[in-house]
């Protein structure tokens, strides 16, 4: 297990210098091991560009994306992606869906299916086992979506809005759902939310992001104790963090909606 460490990363993107968008401008972030580390910022700020750096999606056209002492340069099995839109073969199974990973990396035909079984069971799908997505809601099909990443069991999560396009009442109990797994897994984690409620009750730490170019304008160490459950969102220490955000991001949503 390690660190993430995105050092003094700049992303642009274009190649003429008159229609060229910098997405992060030199962005510096450590995310240590085992911490459920979340980023919130303005739309289009640089979010998913920060993410797909880690996920080896995209180069850094300035400074690097390290994972311990290995530079990242292209996706690698240690580093396990739950996208927003599912992204699931429909043509699979569910448990289909989950072996994906483990067929990939050449795992024997019995322990493929014991480790998938478990993260069926796992996000609570045991009786959708031989389901194909179609015949799945948004939210199980991110519950699949979950168990295939864990699957290969990476050392690092990726979540790039997981729970965006689910209702807010299946979003709670995905948001429980994926603290439980945390809480048994203790994976590196990086998420990424519009979100403040999600990222508070989610988060060991919470980074706001600037109007793009993306850096980091605060750090909010979310010290409330775990296990959580939704009661924690009504204390006072979490509605205070929340002004916090609020009013870090507000100055940035405004910037970036004068960009439009
Ligand atoms: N492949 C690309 N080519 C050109 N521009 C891009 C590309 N990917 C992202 N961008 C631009 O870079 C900026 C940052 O995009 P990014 O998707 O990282 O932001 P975001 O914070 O994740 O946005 P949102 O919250 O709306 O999902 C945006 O202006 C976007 O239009």
């Amino acid at each position: 297990m390690a660190q993430v460490h995105l050092e003094n990363v700049t992303v642009r993107f274009g190649s003429a210098k008159s229609n060229q968008i910098t997405a992060l401008q030199n962005l510096d972030l450590v995310i240590p091991e085992e911490q459920f580390a979340v980023i919130v910022g303005p739309s289009g700020c640089g979010k998913s560009s920060a993410l797909d750096l880690v996920a080896g999606l995209n180069r850094a056209t300035e400074g690097r994306v390290t994972l311990g002492s290995t530079v990242i340069e292209k996706p690698g099995s240690e580093r396990g992606m739950v996208p927003q839109n599912y992204s699931l073969f429909p043509w699979l199974t569910v448990q289909k869906n989950v072996e994906y990973g483990l067929a990939l990396k050449n795992v024997p035909n019995a322990e493929r299916t014991e480790r998938a079984s478990h993260y069926v069971d796992a996000v609570g799908l045991t009786k959708f086992r031989k389901a194909y997505p179609s015949q799945l809601s948004g939210g199980m099909k991110q519950r699949v979506a979950i168990a295939r990443a864990l699957a290969v069991n990476p050392e690092v999560l990726l979540m790039d809005e997981p729970f965006g396009a689910l209702d807010s009442q299946t979003r709670s109990v995905m948001q429980e759902l994926l603290l439980k797994i945390w809480q048994q897994e203790r994976k590196t984690v990086l998420f990424i939310t519009h979100d403040i409620d999600e990222a508070l009750y989610l988060g060991d730490v919470v980074y706001v992001m600037s109007a793009r170019p993306g850096r980091i304008i605060d750090t909010v160490h979310v010290g409330i104790e775990r296990p959580r459950d939704y009661s924690v969102t009504t204390s006072s220490e979490f509605v205070d963090l929340k002004k916090r955000i609020m009013s870090s991001l507000h100055a940035e949503v405004d910037k970036a909606l004068a960009m439009t």
